[in-house]
């Protein structure tokens, strides 16, 4: 059967103050999060008035989506769903049912492998669908994109942008620091068909960037934003330890560049913007975060060639279009296993 929508499918954010506590208690609800680390992630969302940047953020993709999906003839319907707020996935696919949609395609707002990334947005849609009943159209997920040029040329150009605010008399002792967010070790380990994908994946992209924006320079890959509590462990270093060990050994700039996320959402904003340029500031190195693709008309010509792999928009029925990828790592088209739930802690 052919496609016949596509249905963008995201975290979701609180829109004003008194969102912020339901939010919170939808994204943690049996995950063993500590009171005290909600509460203090609750005051980094009121320092932004209660809003998370990242449902505006979505509604921005969509916008262009669906403009670059109407100028390139490909006539399909474009909906949205979150995990954790509203829009709520389970409502956006009973609209989808009462509009008489039948097989629609997701592009889920993450790029990687892994239980949070990949396969818990698999388990949203299995979720939405049964809770609508037998007549839910059909979710195909799209592939993972980490190493896509979409993907990666618009955080190359932010790494060059950024690169290009510093001091170049510098440049000897200048790193790019790559960012992700941070998983339970055992969330690692089971991230892909044969376990490990989230990190190699981020490698990989890491990689791409730093050899196109700056050959020269030394990177590292990091991670930001640790949940959970303190005895379960998760992927470190911490960005904020990086940049102390970094400062002592002698680098005096760096470029912080969050491959692992496509937007300027709350956890880029707070996590780094505000909390690792505090650190940075305090060890005396010059910081500039770079940017994520958000609208970059290349991360949405992507969506249009992800759903072109499948299809959609050909000139002959039956035609596929090829994957671009810059990597060389192996991608599955439809996540055999992926991720498999029973491996998440
Ligand atoms: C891999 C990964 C991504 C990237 C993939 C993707 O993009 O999906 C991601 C994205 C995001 N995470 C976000 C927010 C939060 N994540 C939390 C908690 C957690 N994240 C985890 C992992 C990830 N998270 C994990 C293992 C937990 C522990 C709880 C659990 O096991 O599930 C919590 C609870 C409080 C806390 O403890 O931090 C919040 C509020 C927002 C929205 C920001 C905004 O509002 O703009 C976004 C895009
Ligand atoms: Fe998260």
């Amino acid at each position: 059967m052919p496609y016949d929508a596509l249905v963008v499918v995201s975290f979701g954010g609180p829109e004003r103050p008194d969102d912020v506590l339901p939010f919170l208690a939808n994204v943690t609800r049996g995950r063993g999060v500590p009171p005290e680390r909600l509460a203090e992630v609750a005051e980094h969302y009121q320092h932004f008035g209660g809003v998370s940047p990242i449902n505006q953020q979505c509604r921005d993709l969509i916008a262009a989506i669906r403009a670059d999906l109407a100028a390139n003839g490909v006539d399909l319907p474009v909906y949205w769903g979150n995990r954790n707020w509203h829009p709520m996935l389970a409502d956006t696919v009973a609209r989808m049912r009462d509009d008489g949609v039948r097989h629609a395609l997701a592009f889920v707002t993450s790029a990687y492998a892994g239980y949070s990334s990949c396969r818990q947005y698999l388990d949203d849609i299995a979720a939405a669908r049964a809770a609508v009943g037998p007549d839910a159209p059909l979710i195909d997920k799209l592939r993972q994109f980490w190493d896509h040029p979409g993907f990666v040329e618009p955080h190359t150009d932010a790494v060059r942008a950024a690169l290009g605010t510093l001091d170049p008399a510098r440049r000897d002792s200048t790193r790019i620091v790559f960012t992700a967010h941070s998983i339970p070790t055992s969330m690692a380990a089971g991230a892909g068909p044969d376990g490990g994908r989230y990190e190699a994946q981020l490698h990989e992209t890491a990689r791409l960037v730093a050899t196109a924006a700056a050959p020269d320079l030394p990177y590292d890959l990091v991670w930001q934003s640790r949940s959970g509590p303190p005895h379960v462990p998760w992927l470190e270093p911490d960005v904020n330890d990086h940049l102390h060990q970094l400062a002592t050994a002698g680098t005096t700039a760096v470029v912080v560049s969050p491959i692992g996320f496509v937007s300027d959402h709350l956890e880029v904003v707070w996590d780094l913007d505000t909390e690792a340029a505090a650190t940075a500031k305090e060890v005396g190195l010059d910081f500039v975060r770079a940017g994520t693709p958000g609208t970059d008309p290349r991360f949405v010509t992507m969506v249009r060639e992800l759903v072109a792999e499948r299809g959609v928009g050909a000139a002959h029925p039956g035609d596929t279009a090829p994957q671009r990828r810059l990597g060389t790592l192996p991608v599955w088209d439809t996540c055999p296993g992926c991720c498999a739930p029973a491996r998440r802690p």
